[in-house]
Parts: C-alpha cells; sequence; structure tokens
C-alpha cells in the first residue's frame, strides 16, 4: 500500500529558511508525525492544521529539531484537546526523553510521568509493528552521535527514513540490494565535514542503483546552489506531497 508523504519542515537542526526536518506520513485517515521539533508546531499552524489531527508521534532521537515541540504538542493535547497522544519511542529513549527533556517544563501537580501526557509506546530496534493497517514500522539503529542512542526506520519494509545519522554505506547498500528498499529518505549536510551526519559528497559516492532511490532532507539553507549537483538525487520539498511506496 502506498503511503503520502508531507515534510512539516526539510531544513537542518540550524536552518532558517526551512523547519525543522519533521514529516508527516498520511495512510488513510491516519496520520503519524515522524519527531516534533521547535518548529513543529508553527509548520502544522502554516499548513492549516493543529496538533489534534496527529494521530501518533514517532521520535528518532533527542535532539530539539526532533523533539522540541513535544512540550507544546503535550501541553495542547492535555489542555486544549484532553487527550493524551500517541507517541512511539525507542524504549531506550524514553527515560531521557522525560528526564533529560521534557520534565523540566511539564512537571507539575498531575503530572509526574511522561505517561500523564502520552501513551507511551517503547519500540524496539529490528521488531516491525503495525501502527495501523497499511502502516508498517520497523526501527532500525543508527550511528549519529557517539554514546547517543539514535534510529532510522522502515516504512512497509521498502522506504528508509534517516533519522539523522552519520555516512553509512554498508547500511544503505544492503538496505537496496537485499532487502528490497525502493525510496532512502536522507539527510544531507551540504557543507562538509558531515561528521554527526552524511555530508552530499559521502552520498554522492554511492553506487549510481542506491542514488537513485535517494530523496535529500534536512539540509542547509543555501541548498539552491545545489540544485544539479547532486547527480540522480533529488531534493525533498516541505510542504509538497509525496505518494511512496
Ligand atoms: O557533536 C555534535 C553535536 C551536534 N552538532 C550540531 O548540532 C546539531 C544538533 O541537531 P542535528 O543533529 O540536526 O545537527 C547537529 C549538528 O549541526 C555537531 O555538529 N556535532
Ligand atoms: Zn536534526
Ligand atoms: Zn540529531
Amino acid at each position: 500500500m502506498s503511503i503520502e508523504l508531507q515534510m512539516l519542515g526539510t531544513g537542518n537542526a540550524f536552518a532558517k529558511n526551512y523547519h525543522n526536518n519533521n514529516a508527516l506520513i498520511h495512510v488513510g485517515d491516519y496520520t503519524l508525525m515522524v519527531d516534533c521539533g521547535i518548529t513543529a508546531p508553527l509548520a502544522l499552524h502554516q499548513l492549516g492544521k493543529t496538533v489534534n489531527e496527529i494521530d501518533a508521534i514517532l521520535i528518532t532521537h533527542i535532539h530539539g529539531d526532533h523533539v522540541g515541540g513535544l512540550e507544546e504538542l503535550g501541553f495542547q493535547m492535555k489542555f486544549i484537546y484532553n487527550r493524551k497522544p500517541v507517541l512511539y519511542i525507542a524504549s531506550t529513549l524514553v527515560r531521557p526523553l522525560w528526564e533529560h527533556t521534557l520534565s523540566g517544563g511539564m512537571t507539575q501537580e498531575g503530572i509526574e510521568r511522561i505517561e500523564d501526557v502520552f501513551d507511551v509506546r517503547p519500540i524496539v530496534a529490528e521488531q516491525p509493528i503495525t501502527l495501523t493497517e497499511g502502516l508498517d514500522i520497523e526501527l532500525i539503529q543508527t550511528p549519529h552521535i557517539d554514546g547517543k542512542n539514535s534510529y532510522s526506520f522502515l516504512v512497509n519494509e521498502t522506504i528508509f527514513y534517516s533519522g539523522d545519522m552519520k555516512f553509512h554505506p554498508h547500511l544503505l547498500e544492503h538496505l537496496v540490494y537485499e532487502r528490497g528498499v525502493k525510496t532512502i529518505l536522507h539527510d544531507c549536510q551540504l557543507h562538509p565535514p558531515g561528521i554527526v551526519h552524511a555530508t552530499l559528497d559521502e552520498l554522492l559516492s554511492l553506487p549510481e542503483q542506491v542514488r537513485s532511490t535517494i530523496l535529500l532532507m534536512h539540509y542547509n539553507d543555501d541548498k539552491e546552489d545545489f540544485i544539479g549537483k547532486t547527480k540522480e538525487m533529488t531534493f525533498l520539498e516541505q510542504h509538497q506531497f509525496y505518494t511512496l511506496g
């Protein structure tokens, strides 16, 4: 079954021309939000949407451009819409998300644990789960910041969405050649050094068959200067709809 992808933003953590690299995945009436960064509530608002239209959120890792909007989302859901949003997150990240990121702002009478605001669904890498009919997710642990857990994921076995990750050609080639992945949505640091992200030059070094599956996201503000310099790879554009799978 195909999915509809709409990026809330396609910028990197410091971009000002683009929102944070967060996404909406639509399957029928179901809407999954992928990451909820600092700019996600504003991006939703600019699309004429409210947080109440989100059925669930999936978190890749704990950086502000991926979780910085969760406090507003959680408070809006609780105090305006009176419901607990479903939060899919690696089991290894549940405590760090609450204790290192959210608890300072959200702790008050009646909110002592993350479960008081979110319907937390801990998930485990390499154990696929069905979110709704036609939407299966499999987390894959991928390298980003040394010592910090970070995850990418497969959608319906054929679409790979990178959380922020270092260049990992072996994984990308394995996904395309051995797992039948048809589309790779990959974060891309346009200017070297990448260090914690794959750079454009690194992604350009992949075999043509792999490059031809790649849509670039999480890019710098001067992305327009790179149009025509990415070989078979193309840039994802925020707010546009893409039918994938
Ligand atoms: O060891 C580090 C940790 C972080 N950073 C920068 O901070 C940003 C945090 O969000 P991000 O993961 O999208 O991108 C990261 C980089 O731009 C870095 O360059 N080296
Ligand atoms: Zn990021
Ligand atoms: Zn990151």
